[in-house]
């Protein structure tokens, strides 16, 4: 038989209210104390050194890792997002600074060796050219390293700007960012390069002045406008001495930028090697596309399907008169053998 409550109080089995929230109140401890042991042991107990690893099943590591992947290393502060980004929700890897730098040369074949490299798994590549040691440098090393796409701790971080490889000053400030930063220069034909240089100039300012015309001081004594950044920029052995002064030739790679579109697996496996990396990039890789002319990426880092680089590359180049392309293959000549003998590489210009 039912028990009655005196009139005026609560049937004695029902809860009084503040029992009812204190129970609640425990269940949820007890909900978030699990989570939080869950979230601690998938994240840290594989993933830190303090950890005994051998504790770990490989079912639980393999998904820590994955979780790893997609978070911040335990401990590891947050780096501070760039002014006026919005908090967004956690996404893998540290935003670092560059490891390797591709520094040059302006139309060599930089883009392709970062489209090329981006493809290894240890590589993460900034996709534009941040300009930071030659145009940007006043906006600071933090404005730089928040640009760089974020990598876990056995990736490497590169970026690409060829104008440095002619900034007399970017050798020493890319120094004072780290003196082991590995430099690689894509080298090319100094006088094809001059052409292509010319090409791209002309296809934005279809106005200017002919090659021939803007090569010359004076055409008939031969002598050639060194002051035209065209012609400037392949005096190689010129700007590689500024390089010298801050670092090791062990710590510059020079990449043929013509082998580069004869054997792209063979100049990348070089590049590879460079970097401390496994071989990854081989033949497989690439394909010959035979509209392009080019080699082109069966599959690219970013959507995974085949891609031959944009319509910028590869350019059909302006018609020059052969007796001027015979005079700047004798002006560069002296400086493309000063460059072999300093690199101690023979790139086959003549
Ligand atoms: N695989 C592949 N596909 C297309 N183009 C290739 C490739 N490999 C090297 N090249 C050559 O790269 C030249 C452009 O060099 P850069 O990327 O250094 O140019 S830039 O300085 O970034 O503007 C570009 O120069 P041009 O041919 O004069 O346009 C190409 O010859």
């Amino acid at each position: 038989m039912a028990r009655r409550a005196p009139s005026g109080r609560a049937p004695a089995v029902a809860p009084a209210p503040s029992r009812r929230l204190a129970g609640r109140v425990l269940v949820l401890f007890t909900l978030s104390l699990s989570c939080s042991y869950l979230c601690y042991s998938l994240l840290c107990c594989c993933g830190s050194p303090a950890a005994p690893r051998a504790r770990c099943p490989p079912a639980r590591a393999a998904a820590a890792k994955k979780l790893l992947q997609q978070s911040r290393p335990c401990g590891r502060a947050a780096p501070a997002p760039p002014a006026g980004s919005a908090p967004g929700p956690a996404r893998p890897g540290t935003k670092r600074l560059p490891r390797a730098i591709v520094v040059g040369v302006k139309k060599g074949g930089t883009r392709a060796v970062l489209e090329f490299i981006r493809v290894h798994p240890e590589v993460r590549a900034l996709g534009t050219e941040p300009h930071f040691f030659d145009r940007n440098y006043h906006r600071g090393l933090e404005w730089y390293r928040s640009l760089m796409p974020r990598t876990l701790d056995s990736q490497i971080t590169v970026e690409k700007t060829p104008s440095y490889f002619v900034t007399k000053e970017a050798p020493r400030r890319i120094f004072n960012m780290s003196r082991d930063t590995k430099l690689i220069v894509v080298v090319r034909n100094p006088v094809t390069r001059a052409i292509s240089d010319y090409t791209q100039t002309l296809s934005k300012k279809p106005d200017i002045p002919t090659f021939e015309g803007l090569t010359f001081r004076n055409r008939s004594l031969g002598l050639v406008d060194t002051s035209w950044n065209a012609i400037r920029i392949g005096m190689y052995a010129v700007h590689l001495q500024s390089w010298l002064q801050y670092f090791p030739l062990s710590q510059i790679h020079f990449v043929s930028g013509e082998r580069l579109i004869t054997d792209p697996a063979g100049e990348m496996g070089k590049v590879q090697d460079f970097l401390g990396i496994k071989r990854v990039i081989t033949d497989k890789h690439f394909y010959f596309n035979k509209t392009k002319g080019f080699p082109c990426l069966k599959k690219s880092e970013s959507s995974g399907l085949p891609r031959c680089l944009g319509k910028s590359k590869g350019r059909t180049h302006v018609q020059i008169d052969p007796e001027v392309i015979e005079q700047l293959r004798d002006f560069y000549r002296p400086y493309n053998i000063k460059f072999y003998e300093t690199v101690g590489q023979d790139f086959r210009w003549e």
